[in-house]
C-alpha cells in the first residue's frame, strides 16, 4: 500500500465529518449488524442506510457481545446462525466498498480480531476496504500491537470514552484515536433510554474537545429527531451514532429510510 492509500483513509473519515459540517448538520453514521437480518437482505438494509449515511458502523456479529444491549445482541446472534462470521463480514464489506463513497468502519470486539489473527485481520479489513475500525474493549494504553498494526494497513482508529471516564483516561483514549473519538452517552449497554438519559453528553463531548481536534460522535440511546437534536445540537457534537433503533425498524419491518431521514433531520444544527 502506498503512503497515499494509507492517509487515504483516515483523510476520507475526516472528509466526511467536514462535509457533514459545511452543511450545518452532525454526521449520521448508522450502525447495522453485518448479515442482520440475513445474508441475502442484508446489503439492500446497508444501503437504504448508506444513502442518508455520512459514515457508516458495520458490525462484526460475536458471540459474547459485552458492551451490547438487547436489540444488538439478538441482531448477532441472528447473524451468526444465519452464517456471518468474520471473514463473510469483511467480504460484505468488499461488496459494499465500489457502492459507495461513504467511509466504512468495522465495529468489533478485539477478540474475534485476535481469533483470526491481528495481522491477518487488518490485512483482510485493508484488502476490503474498511476505513476504519471501533474497538469498545481494547483499552488503548495496554495495547500497542493493533494500533502498530492499523497504522500499517492505513485504517483509522476508534476507541470510547463514557460519563464515568476521568480525565486522565479522556486524555489517554483521545489520543490513541486516529479516526474520531466516540463519546458513550450512558454507562451501561447499547439502546434506547428514557428521556434524560442524554443529559451528560453536554459536558463529555465538552470534555473531550478539551483533550482532541478530532471530531467527536456520540452513540447510545439515539433513536429520533428530538434525541438526534439533543446530541447534534444541545451537545453540539460532530457525530450521531443510532444503532438499536435501526435494527429495531428492520425486525419490525417498518421503513427504514425514512425513520434513517427523520433522524438526519435532527442533525440539523
Ligand atoms: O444502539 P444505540 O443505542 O443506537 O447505540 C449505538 C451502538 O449500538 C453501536 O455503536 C454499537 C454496537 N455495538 C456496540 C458495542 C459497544 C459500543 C457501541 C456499539
Amino acid at each position: 500500500m502506498t503512503v497515499a492509500e494509507k492517509m487515504s483513509r483516515v483523510q476520507r473519515i475526516h472528509a466526511a465529518f467536514e462535509k457533514a459540517k459545511s452543511e450545518g448538520r452532525a454526521a449520521l453514521i448508522p450502525y447495522m449488524t453485518a448479515g442482520y437480518p440475513n445474508q441475502e437482505s442484508f446489503p439492500a438494509v446497508a444501503q437504504e442506510l448508506l444513502q442518508r449515511a455520512d459514515l457508516m458502523e458495520i458490525g462484526l456479529p460475536y458471540s459474547d457481545p459485552l458492551g451490547d444491549g438487547p436489540v444488538i445482541q439478538k441482531a448477532g446472534e441472528q447473524a451468526i446462525e444465519r452464517g456471518t462470521s468474520t471473514r463473510r463480514t469483511l467480504q460484505f464489506v468488499k461488496e459494499l466498498r465500489p457502492t459507495t463513497e461513504v467511509p466504512l468502519l468495522i465495529m468489533t470486539y478485539i477478540n474475534p480480531v485476535y481469533a483470526i489473527g491481528p495481522e491477518e485481520f487488518m490485512r483482510l479489513a485493508s484488502e476490503a476496504g474498511v476505513d476504519g475500525l471501533i474497538l469498545p474493549d481494547l483499552p488503548p494504553d495496554q495495547d500497542d500491537e493493533i494500533r502498530g498494526l492499523a497504522t500499517q494497513y492505513g485504517l483509522g482508529l476508534t476507541f470510547l470514552i463514557a460519563p464515568t471516564s476521568t480525565p486522565a483516561r479522556v486524555q489517554i483514549v483521545t489520543e490513541a484515536c486516529t479516526a474520531f473519538v466516540y463519546a458513550v452517552s450512558v454507562t451501561g449497554v447499547t439502546g434506547a433510554r428514557d428521556g434524560g438519559a442524554l443529559n451528560e453528553v453536554p459536558a463529555l463531548v465538552a470534555l473531550a474537545r478539551q483533550h482532541t481536534s478530532l471530531p467527536v460522535a456520540v452513540g447510545f440511546g439515539v433513536k429520533d429527531a428530538a434525541t438526534a437534536r439533543k446530541v447534534a445540537v444541545d451537545a453540539d457534537a460532530d457525530g450521531v451514532v443510532v444503532g438499536s433503533a435501526f435494527i429495531a425498524a428492520v425486525q419490525q419491518e417498518r421503513n427504514l429510510g425514512a425513520l434513517a431521514d427523520e433522524v438526519k433531520s435532527g442533525c440539523v444544527k
